[in-house]
């Protein structure tokens, strides 16, 4: 789409600005074939990575899961779900062999900002100490029975070298978290530790990443869930991958590192990209005038939630633009054109991340071998999402699953469900806390 500037006051420079968005466009464009062409790589990338230790760009976790729910888990667990900008304790109550979920109760937390950066104590007493305040309210049909311990599923979205279901050592740190003498430490021990300053007698029977957690929530209520993606802060996936299709992998831990395909796709860096463009345009172009509103230099001071209340803007002078460029930003007075230039930058962004999004999912469908008809049969392939991005970003979710359809033909696109699995990370955690329970031989 071309940018018309309506009144040319500053000719030079709205064209100029012109001319740097139609070639930020360009280089944002995702054509069918180069995203088919992502999609093949990132499939030759993962048998390589699968293949042999840092045989690939694209490492592969291996997440040790003995026993994915069955749907015949009974009693009470507990999740706690650590992602890049907030974290869940959750409670599920299960009834068993043909009840399954009987309810579930959580408390979402914002992660405070310095404990992103500051020491692992600081960051896993104050997980543990929410978790206990949690506990604590529970009301007394929640009391265990004299000897057990509560079970926790420990969901933790980021890059984790697993060397059991409840051990595994922080391989780094992604969205913004760099906590640097935790690097190479067992997440588990960390929280266990910090549970135990609380006097909360609690084991951690399971640690899975969200993608993980996902899967299993998901494929407790629907058993065509072969794959869970994770399109918030941060991106990434799931899949269930036979153990022989691993060679490098003799049922010991593996050294690899995870399977990222986090391309600025994810809600972290979108709204950091519009920023970016926008300033060049002031920068460059004068596109607010001679000159730069000081705001607009400050990194990640546009978010992607408010990217996406730009984008979803429908009022006819684009009143939410109007207040967003001015309350976060600062910048008081703006043309209705200058709002559009904005809403198309947004568009542009949110459809190159969109259309990689769903070109990882078609890797992921080809390592599967998902991604065409088997002669004549018809299986179902269902896909959980999970995300606040996904959840939140409607145009975003809608041109990953156009996308989709795009890149594998309408018929075959008849067999994939994307299916949005709200909270799947935090549930499925707790579901693997059930699955991996101590006490099953006491049942
Ligand atoms: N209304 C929204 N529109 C677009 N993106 C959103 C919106 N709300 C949240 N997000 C994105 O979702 C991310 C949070 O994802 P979520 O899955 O809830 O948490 P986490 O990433 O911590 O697991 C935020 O970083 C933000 O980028
Ligand atoms: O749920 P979040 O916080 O957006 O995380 C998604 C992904 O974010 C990536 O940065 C992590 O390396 C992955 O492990 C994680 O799955």
């Amino acid at each position: 789409a071309v940018v018309v500037c309506r009144r040319v006051k500053r000719g030079g420079k709205c064209g100029k600005a012109n001319g740097i968005m139609k070639e930020f466009e360009e280089k944002c464009r995702t054509p069918a074939a180069k995203l088919k062409l992502v999609a093949d790589a990132m499939t030759v990338e993962m048998h390589a990575g699968l293949a042999s230790e840092g045989g690939s760009k694209l490492k592969m976790i291996i997440s040790y899961v003995d026993n994915l729910p069955t749907g015949d888990e009974k009693g009470t667990y507990y999740a706690l779900d650590l992602g890049g900008t907030n974290f869940r304790v959750l409670r599920v109550h299960l009834g068993g062999k043909g009840v399954g979920l009987i309810n579930q109760e959580f408390a979402e937390v914002s992660i405070p900002p310095h404990l992103m950066t500051g020491t692992s104590d600081a960051l896993f007493d104050y997980i543990a100490a929410e978790l206990a305040k949690f506990v604590s309210q529970e009301s007394e049909e929640f009391k265990l029975s004299p000897g057990r311990q509560r079970e926790l599923g420990f969901t933790f979205s980021f890059p984790v070298m697993q060397t059991s279901i409840n051990t595994g050592t922080l391989v780094r740190w992604t969205k913004g978290f760099s906590i640097d003498e935790m690097v190479g430490r067992d997440v588990v021990e960390e929280l266990s530790r910090a549970m135990a300053k609380q006097g909360l007698d609690m084991s951690v029977s399971a640690l899975v990443n969200d993608t993980v957690g996902t899967l299993a929530g998901g494929r407790y209520t629907n058993k065509d869930v072969v794959a869970a993606v994770i399109l918030g802060t941060g991106s990434n996936a799931a899949y269930v991958e036979r153990a022989q299709a691993i060679p490098k992998w003799h049922g010991v831990p593996s050294k690899s590192g995870e399977m990222i395909f986090e391309k600025m796709i994810s809600g972290m860096y979108l709204g950091e990209i519009v920023r970016r463009v926008v300033l060049r345009m002031a920068q460059e172009a004068a596109f607010f005038g001679d000159t730069v509103p000081p705001k607009l230099e400050v990194p990640f001071a546009l978010r992607t939630p408010d990217m996406s209340a730009m984008h979803h803007d429908t009022s006819s002078d684009l009143k939410v633009v109007e207040t967003k460029l001015k309350d976060i930003l600062e910048i008081s007075s703006t043309s209705l054109s200058m709002r559009k230039t904005i809403v198309e930058l947004c568009n542009i962004v949110a459809t190159r991340g969109a259309r990689l999004a769903a070109a990882g999912i078609l890797g992921v469908l080809k390592k599967m071998g998902r991604d065409a008809a088997k002669d004549g049969d018809k299986q179902k392939t269902v896909i959980a999402m999970d995300g606040g991005l996904y959840e939140h970003y409607a145009e975003y979710s809608k041109c990953l699953e156009n996308t989709l359809e795009e890149l594998l033909g309408e018929e075959l696109f008849k067999n994939i469900v994307i299916s949005h699995s709200n909270d799947g990370s935090g549930i499925g955690a707790a579901l693997l806390a059930a699955s991996h329970s101590k006490y099953l031989q006491d049942e």
